[in-house]
């Protein structure tokens, strides 16, 4: 199948990488998940790569014996507010569980920060699969209550983020009118695990709504995305996994008749590439060295730069990713991609040269939703 839309790439720029020892790269700034620097910097690069957004994951199972990145990294929304006013076009994606936090606040902050950034925010609502510490007062969930949790999370977010229409506030200084109360809107909702009367303290977004993702590979999962969100995040560990999960994921949206043109899907891939094969494969050993009781396995996407652009443009003129987000292991795993495969990617037409729109939203060829158009 084609894909009618141009690819869409982000970067995750936290962390010294995603496995126990690509901290100890001779080049990798061992406190990259809590240097300003290094954040400040790998957005900038993304941004003028044109990337459409920069992408944060997020760890609530904290405990002894996590990855070093999962026991040493910002908090999203604080790190994006930071970002926002070091960037100007891209986008910025936090994520949060609704297994452990309260949908009002995570409202709140997330339309905040979009607001900060004129625009430019998505929130990509997750559920976590219970363990770690008891770091909150809920304790953990048992599985059985995540989703049931997850839609209630989902539901109340998308009703707060439209408590208002969008010219509800007047602000009419002669007149003394601040706002028009017919166009606030309470949510008013009771379920099994929330209660949210609202309203919000925040006026409606510019891009309707902050862009909203949910990440998972299960049924239900792909029911849930394609009920509430505007796109997925789906794991790969092979093409034929990814892709398995990608057209779940279009057969539904199909079934409840939503145009797929109007959704994201979003893999993530570490990818190492040099000019040559054996280049790629060399800075790949500088992983693997480091860890000598397991084996660092190779990316996905590991050769030279054509090689790479060549396996990206077939999974998204398949219809397996709408966006690839780009995470690093490698300390120049960011860098490389940009130098070497974006440029390729950029003359075959298939990722863009220049940001189109001010708006995240915008950028993704996402519709503006109207006010409680569900
Ligand atoms: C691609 C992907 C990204 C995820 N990102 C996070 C994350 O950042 N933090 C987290 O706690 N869980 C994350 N998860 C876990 C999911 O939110 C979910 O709890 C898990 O996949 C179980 O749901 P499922 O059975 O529907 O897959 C991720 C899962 C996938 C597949």
């Amino acid at each position: 199948m084609g894909n009618k839309k141009k690819l869409k790439l982000a970067a995750i720029i936290d962390g010294p990488g995603w496995n126990h020892t690509s901290w100890q790269h001779p080049d990798m700034p061992s406190d990259a998940g809590e240097n300003i620097d290094f954040y400040v910097q790998q957005a900038k690069l993304a941004e003028d790569a044109k990337f459409e957004s920069l992408f944060l994951i997020d760890v609530s199972h904290v405990g002894p014996g996590n990855i070093p990145h999962y026991l040493s990294m910002f908090e999203g929304v604080s790190i994006m507010s930071a970002l926002a006013m070091k960037t100007e076009r891209i986008g910025l994606s936090i994520t949060a569980s609704s297994s452990y936090t309260d949908p009002y606040n995570i409202a709140r902050q997330v339309l905040s920060l979009d607001k900060i950034s004129r625009g430019r925010v998505s929130l990509n609502a997750i559920t976590s699969n219970p363990g770690g510490m008891v770091n909150f007062s809920r304790g953990h969930l048992s599985k059985a209550d995540q989703y049931p949790m997850h839609i209630e999370f989902l539901e109340i977010i998308r009703n707060l983020w439209d408590t208002y229409e969008d010219d509800a506030f007047v602000r009419d200084k002669e007149n003394g009118i601040f706002l028009n109360p017919h166009k606030m809107h309470l949510t008013n909702y009771r379920g099994k695990y929330f209660s949210v009367e609202g309203p919000l303290n925040i006026s409606r977004s510019v891009q309707g709504r902050p862009v909203l993702y949910t990440a998972g590979s299960s049924p239900t999962f792909v029911d849930i995305a394609t009920t509430y969100t505007d796109g997925a995040f789906i794991g790969g560990f092979s093409m034929e996994e990814t892709k398995h999960t990608a057209m779940a994921l279009r057969r539904k949206l199909d079934e409840k008749q939503r145009n797929q043109d109007n959704f994201i899907i979003a893999t993530s891939q570490n990818p190492i590439v040099g000019r040559t094969d054996a280049e790629a494969h060399q800075k790949y050993m500088e992983l693997a060295v480091l860890n000598r009781y397991q084996r660092i396995a190779p990316p996905l996407f590991l050769g030279s730069a054509e090689s790479v652009a060549d396996e990206i443009q077939e999974w998204h003129e398949q219809g397996i990713m709408d966006m690839l987000i780009i995470k690093q292991d490698h300390p120049y795993g960011l860098r490389d991609f940009i130098e070497l495969v974006v440029p390729i990617l950029q003359e075959r037409e298939i990722f863009h040269t220049e940001y189109e729109e001010t708006t995240l939203r915008g950028n993704l060829e996402l519709p503006k939703p109207a006010f409680r158009n569900f």
